[in-house]
């Protein structure tokens, strides 16, 4: 039997997991979408052999839905992944769970009443071959303790209306998830600085910017966030280790050697760079909701993004150290 799919926002990433639920994952369909530029949805709809429908919430309530992904813009997460519990359905939710912390808190005391976990976010990186190998070397204890971290998160160019609250909320949200993810810990202070800013960038983005964050147990971790960086989309994490240090290698299979000097590809987006991890995320996805047990990042793990992205915002903001204080984990989510 097919696990029916409502998608909310047929944009960028919304016609891309389209495209993976109808030709890649296995055991989903594609049956009703929705879009305020409903032009398009509907074409999309015609594409798949899926239902256009006005609203989020009616696409929610159609009893043909039996999970829904919700990929529109940031804002309107919450009230679509409210309105899926409350119609007690399964709901995969784009990075960030909601755009404040009182809103994960809110998603998270619906589940807690519900007893029961419907939500998961679209943190993909934690289906990365290069996270997971990354993992499984911590992890054996091989190389010692970690001590430090040494990300980057760069990217091609911004849109216009990328600010600079959004270089720790909407991109440096995913090393957030991943890294403590990778390190099992979670976080207790974080910091930014601001180094000196590009010309390739407008007067609302300061770009880049440098994250860091402190751990329970003392590990140093710098994310650098550079939105503009011009040459590719390109992803570092250098963990530091008392025995030794592993790195993550951006995935590429051939390279060219001409006039003294070596080639070698990086992606140029993220959509080619997580190309697997996205399509292993929903296929595990919709099996684990298939099975009625979900074990992909929770909306507690939405949450503590959460409260770190509004710590980062305030040291960004105060040039202080900020405190990160995370609320006791419910039972739910242990
Ligand atoms: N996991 C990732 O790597 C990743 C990558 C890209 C985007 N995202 C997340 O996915 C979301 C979408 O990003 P995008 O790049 O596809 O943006 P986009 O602007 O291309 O698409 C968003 C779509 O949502 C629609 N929309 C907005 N409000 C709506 C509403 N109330 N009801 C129905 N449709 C609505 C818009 O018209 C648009 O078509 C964002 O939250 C973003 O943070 C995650
Ligand atoms: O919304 C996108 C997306 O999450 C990408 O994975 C990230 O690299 C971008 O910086 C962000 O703007």
């Amino acid at each position: 039997m097919e696990l029916k799919i409502g998608v909310i926002g047929t944009g960028a990433i919304g016609q891309d997991h389209i495209r993976r639920f109808t030709n890649k994952v296995k055991g989903a369909k594609v049956v009703a979408v929705t879009d305020i530029h409903v032009e398009r949805a509907e074409q999309i709809a015609q594409e798949v052999g899926a239902k256009f429908v006005k609203t989020g919430e009616e696409l929610i309530s159609l009893p043909e839905v039996d999970a829904v992904v919700v990929t529109s813009w940031d804002p309107t997460h919450e009230q679509y992944v409210l309105e899926a519990i409350n119609h007690n359905k399964y709901v995969f939710c784009e990075k960030p769970l909601s755009v404040e912390t009182e809103g994960c808190k809110r998603i998270v005391d619906a589940e807690v009443k519900l007893g029961k976990r419907l939500v998961q976010v679209g943190f993909m990186r934690r289906y990365d071959r290069g996270y997971m190998e990354l993992k499984e070397i911590i992890d054996s204890g091989k190389l010692g303790e970690v001590l430090m971290l040494h990300c980057a998160h760069r990217n091609v160019s911004s849109g216009e209306n990328y600010d600079t609250l959004m270089a720790i909320v909407n991109s440096a949200v995913h090393e957030i998830d991943v890294l403590r993810w990778l390190l099992n810990e979670d976080y207790v202070a974080a910091q930014v600085i601001m180094p000196k800013k590009t010309s390739n960038t407008h007067e609302k983005l300061h770009d880049p910017q440098v994250l860091i964050l402190e751990t329970e147990s003392g590990i140093h971790i710098d994310v650098e966030i550079f939105v503009n960086c011009k040459y590719g989309y390109d992803i570092k994490c250098e963990v530091v280790c008392e025995d030794g240090v592993v790195s993550l290698s951006n995935p590429s299979y051939s390279s060219i050697r001409t006039a003294g000097k070596d080639f070698t590809g990086i992606p140029i987006d993220w959509e080619q760079r997580f190309e697997a991890a996205y399509e292993q995320e929903l296929q595990l996805w919709v099996d684990s909701v298939t099975a009625d047990e979900m074990n992909g990042p929770t909306a507690w793990d939405g949450y503590v993004a959460s409260v770190t992205t509004t710590a980062g915002t305030e040291a960004r903001e105060t040039g202080k150290r900020v405190e990160i204080k995370i609320d006791k984990c419910p039972d739910l989510y242990k």
